[in-house]
């Protein structure tokens, strides 16, 4: 019985579990007397009428029990377990969770290679809802909207904002997008991700067990690192599949994996890759695929890729603002992690690849949010293009390994009707990656040299 608890609530030690089971005894105890005092406190006695003593009860020893859990469990040492374990148990009231179809998801993406060997290489993606209805949406936007490295605002601020304001707002209109977007076998960023973690575990061969997980919703990471952990792995090769560093995306991915790992009992190697646009391989695999396009058929390449605020980038280098950096011209000292700096970089090195002549091809950024994202705007400059008598464009997006809502809807179907409806006469969106033989090479050799 005991061993069940351990596996349930993810603990390795008896010590801890004999903490847990104590706190939450004491707890108990404490809230029938937080309950009595209370009640003597308003006047309850024996004689009130139960219509008002039952609800009364519910309505003081719920909340004291929640709190007082927090409180005897820091004082036993076990805060960061009951912080958890609140926060499922509320999401769980909250949200009833599609459990039988998250578990299909897990057993999707968990390790098949039956290998025996001393590497896991975890591959994280950003995520997409379980199901395009607008329950799924809501608690994808959830989790998404409260990560404070995407609303990066205070505690409160952010709380109130998302889920009173963006979430109720959004997710009814998401979903009618991702219903747009799905397709038999489920979401394409999920099926993309699936497809590339099989090929690149074919490629690997025995070398190293390949796992996939999500940022937001499933496979989780924390379902995924478990695997990994029960199977023992001495050496962990994480690789956030964003080819350009964002806070809001690789740190938000990678701090997840942090804060799972280090309450391990054995914590193992760990390597991280924060990001490969310049990698020569990842840049040889979007060379090919585009070039797979007859290029002569086009007047002019945009490069799009995912916008950010503003805000984002001026943290990376506080002293120069993003609007006034000229990283848009050469990679400046301070654009290594610098979002903005490092898509107009691989642009330039895309284009150098492609032979493309200056003019024929430009950056810009998509899916903001706010006026305040980076500029310039994808949808501002799709249509200003074919006032400058440019009427067909090949877009393409190397923020994104994988089709997804934003390469398959927004670029290849509202995008490209934006562009038509102002004078355009075709746009083609160059498919992602994928699963692509050459990027999965990439991917080989960009986790190689740490297995
Ligand atoms: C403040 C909000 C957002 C930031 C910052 C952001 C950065 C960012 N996102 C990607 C990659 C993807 N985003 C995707 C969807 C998506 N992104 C946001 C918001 C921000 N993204 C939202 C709300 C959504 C959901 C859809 C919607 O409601 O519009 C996806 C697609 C997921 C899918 O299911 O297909 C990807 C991929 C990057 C690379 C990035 C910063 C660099
Ligand atoms: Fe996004």
């Amino acid at each position: 019985m005991f061993e069940k608890f351990k596996t349930k609530w993810n603990i390795n030690s008896h010590w801890q579990l004999t903490m847990i089971f104590i706190v939450f005894s004491v707890t108990g105890s404490a809230a029938m007397v937080v309950r009595k005092f209370v009640f003597e406190w308003i006047g309850i006695t024996s004689e009130t009428s139960l219509w008002i003593k039952v609800p009364l009860y519910i309505l003081i020893l719920i909340p004291a029990y929640q709190i007082l859990l927090i409180v005897v469990g820091t004082i036993f040492g076990q805060y960061r377990f009951f912080y958890e374990f609140q926060k499922k148990s509320i999401g769980r009231f909250y949200r009833k969770t599609k459990k039988e179809k998250n578990i299909n998801i897990q057993e999707l993406t968990m390790n098949n290679s039956g290998n025996n060997n001393e590497t896991a290489v975890l591959l994280l993606n950003l995520g997409t809802p379980d199901e395009p209805t607008v329950k799924a949406v809501r608690r994808y936007l959830f989790q998404f909207f409260n990560d404070k490295r995407v609303i990066d605002l205070p505690w409160l601020f952010r709380k109130i904002l998302v889920n009173f304001i963006i979430v109720p707002f959004r997710a009814p209109k998401s979903a009618k997008l991702y219903q747009q977007l799905w397709t038999k076998e489920g979401s394409p960023l999920l099926i993309n991700s699936v497809e590339l973690k099989n090929k690149l575990q074919e490629k690997l061969g025995d070398k190293a067990s390949v796992f996939l997980a999500m940022r937001y919703q499933n496979p989780s990471i924390r379902a995924t690192l478990n695997a990994i952990r029960k199977e023992g792995y001495s050496k962990i090769i994480v690789l956030p599949l964003f080819p350009h560093y964002a806070s809001s995306t690789t740190s938000s991915a990678i701090e997840t994996v942090w804060d799972e790992i280090r309450d391990w009992n054995v914590v193992p190697s760990v390597h991280v890759i924060n990001q490969f646009y310049n990698h020569p391989l990842f840049l040889d695999a979007f060379t090919h695929r585009i070039s797979s396009y007859n290029l002569e058929d086009y007047d002019f390449i945009l490069f799009s890729y995912h916008g950010l605020p503003t805000r984002h980038t001026d943290k990376i280098h506080p002293k120069i603002s993003t609007t006034g950096c000229n990283c848009h011209e050469v990679m400046p000292a301070h654009g290594k992690f610098c979002y903005r700096a490092t898509c107009y970089e691989t642009t330039r090195l895309l284009a150098e690849r492609l032979g493309l002549s200056k003019g024929s091809y430009s950056t810009s950024f998509q899916s903001r949010l706010s006026n305040y994202w980076l500029t310039p705007f994808t949808d501002a400059t799709l249509k200003e293009l074919p006032l400058k008598g440019i009427k067909r464009v090949l877009v393409v997006a190397p923020a994104f390994v994988a089709d997804c809502l934003e390469t398959i809807v927004e670029i290849d179907y509202e995008y490209k009707e934006l562009f038509i409806a102002n004078g355009g006469q075709k746009l083609t969106m160059v498919e992602s990656l994928n699963a692509d033989d050459r990027w999965v090479d990439a991917v080989k050799e960009i986790v190689s040299p740490y297995i």
